[in-house]
């Protein structure tokens, strides 16, 4: 018997060996500039969490005849009505987990705070206070599971996360994303100069904590996973270097821990911070010269990393707003990708980043949170801050009485849903994974289903506005579900009150 549901169960999925077909409008980018709609389609997660099929329907059908159509899908695909499950989710629709390409987990309790400081005064002031805390791991806990909590709840089905210095703690916050079925990379911080005397390391351990940090993805289990790892997929956390940025990393901890993610193949991506603030690129030129005489390598942020060896394919650099042609240049030869944190960009000062000239040079885009540089948790927030970015970059210079050409094209809608979803996947090089629909990819998506007929179900409006709505005025109240590998994560439905 097929059972029809219009609320996902919580715990369906991988461990339930049935598939589930959803019956639902979706949304999901192709391209940068291709956002599909279907206005409504079957698509089948298997009991492993993989899409399966996605087929479209006709929309204009009464639902009885709906149901026929959708039982012919399943019929000419060999599927029998006791395999599956069917959920109807036609009140919203469904798209892509969002991507969080770069936040800070132990930086949470300080959401807010600084917000008239920059960079290098907000780290000394504010954030290494904070984040030396998280040696105790009672506290760790406390805040890990919040931040994985309230992430998953914004819609944030893959995060990539800064822990700090403290290895049981990181470990720690790689186990409860698994155990929460957060998708992750998770990040032991390494600095080994210009931090304060009790949140710094020497060379050495920060490397042997680093390798002993790797070795605990190595195990076999993990006492806290949640259900056992296909060998033929990819773990759902993995562990990825993160040499804080070139101020608080000495030559030879930069150099080590290039040399670790080389050891392996693919190589072990690596996390920093590049070109985020005046005052910090200076800094880090004038610091290279002076101590190496570097020739032409040491006179950009970008030459240092690409010394060093930290540049390649599965290299995320967050910020990047200062760069010139030659540091374009490097990232685009060296395969390394951009995580765009337009909230934080701003909270410090820090300046407006020239997305499209990235994306005009086909360097991969994502979007980041930097919590707490950034003072939200969400991506949704990260896409209109970016939008809105974008959108004063293209404006004429106030000067010009007459009107001129834009100087850039503002991201539009598409663009920016791309960078959420498909561009951060690409970025984390979990392109063939996730990001959309197409199948073979796992199912990591959410059900939006905006609140109340006032804002989303006005006469006559379809998909497309219905989605811009929720894009540009929505928020955690309009998910329903969350779903990471086929998994229900998080979510408001069968939660409603009153
Ligand atoms: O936004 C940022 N947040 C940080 O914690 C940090 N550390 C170095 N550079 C940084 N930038
Ligand atoms: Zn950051």
């Amino acid at each position: 018997m097929t059972t029809t549901s219009n609320t996902p169960a919580s715990n369906g999925g991988p461990n339930s060996n049935k598939g589930t077909v959803y019956i639902t409008p979706l949304v999901h980018s192709l391209s940068l500039d291709i956002l599909e709609f279907s206005a409504l389609s079957a698509l089948l997660v298997d009991g492993e969490g993989i899409i399966q099929w996605v087929e479209p329907l006709d929309s204009a059908l009464p639902r009885a005849e709906r149901e026929k159509e959708v039982h012919r899908v399943m019929a000419d695909r060999g599927i029998t009505s006791d395999q599956v499950e069917l959920v109807w989710l036609d009140d919203g629709f469904l798209c892509p987990g969002l991507i969080d390409t770069h936040t800070h987990a132990p930086q949470y309790p300080n959401l807010g705070l600084g917000s008239d400081l920059q960079l290098l005064d907000w780290l000394e002031r504010i954030t290494f206070p904070t984040e030396v805390k998280f040696g105790n791991l009672e506290y760790a806990r406390e805040v890990y599971e919040e931040v994985i909590r309230r992430s998953l709840n914004a819609g944030t089905t893959t995060s990539c996360y800064y822990a700090t210095i403290h290895e049981e703690s990181t470990k720690l916050l790689a186990d409860l994303c698994i155990h929460l079925g957060q998708r992750a990379f998770v990040g032991k911080c390494n600095m080994d100069r210009n931090c304060p005397a009790t949140y710094t390391e020497a060379t050495e351990s920060s490397i042997a904590s680093t390798e002993a940090f790797l070795a605990h993805f190595d195990k076999p289990t993990v006492p806290t996973y949640s259900e056992p790892v296909k060998p033929s997929r990819l773990p759902l956390v993995q562990p990825i270097l993160t040499p804080r940025f070139a101020i608080s990393c000495t030559p030879s901890l930069l150099s080590s821990l290039a040399a670790l993610s080389a050891s392996r193949t693919p190589s072990i991506p690596i996390q920093t911070h590049m070109s985020e603030n005046p005052l910090e690129c200076a800094w880090v030129t004038q610091m290279f010269a002076d101590e190496t005489g570097a020739e032409n390598w040491g006179k950009t942020y970008a030459g240092v990393y690409e010394h060093y060896g930290l540049l390649g394919p599965g290299t995320i650099l967050a910020h990047c707003v200062h760069l010139d042609d030659e540091q374009r240049e490097i990232i685009r030869r060296t395969g390394a990708g951009v995580s765009h944190c337009p909230g934080s960009n701003m909270f410090l000062s820090s300046g407006a980043a020239k997305i499209r000239e990235l994306l005009d040079l086909d360097i991969k885009v994502g979007l980041g949170t930097d919590c707490s540089g950034g003072p939200s948790i969400g991506i949704l927030s990260a896409i209109r801050s970016a939008s809105y970015i974008s959108k004063f970059n293209s404006f004429p210079s106030s000067s010009d009485l007459i009107p001129s050409p834009p100087r850039t094209r503002p991201l539009s809608t598409p663009n920016l849903f791309y960078l959420a979803t498909m561009g951060g996947a690409a970025l984390c090089r979990l392109e063939g994974s996730i990001g959309n629909f197409l199948p073979g990819k796992e199912f990591d998506a959410l059900w939006v289903r905006p609140r109340g007929p006032g804002m989303f179900l006005r006469k006559g409006e379809g998909l497309k506005e219905i989605f811009e709505k929720w894009i540009w005025g929505g928020d955690d109240r309009d998910l329903g579900a969350v779903w990471v590998r086929g998994k229900r994560v998080a979510g408001t439905a069968g939660k409603e009150t009153g």
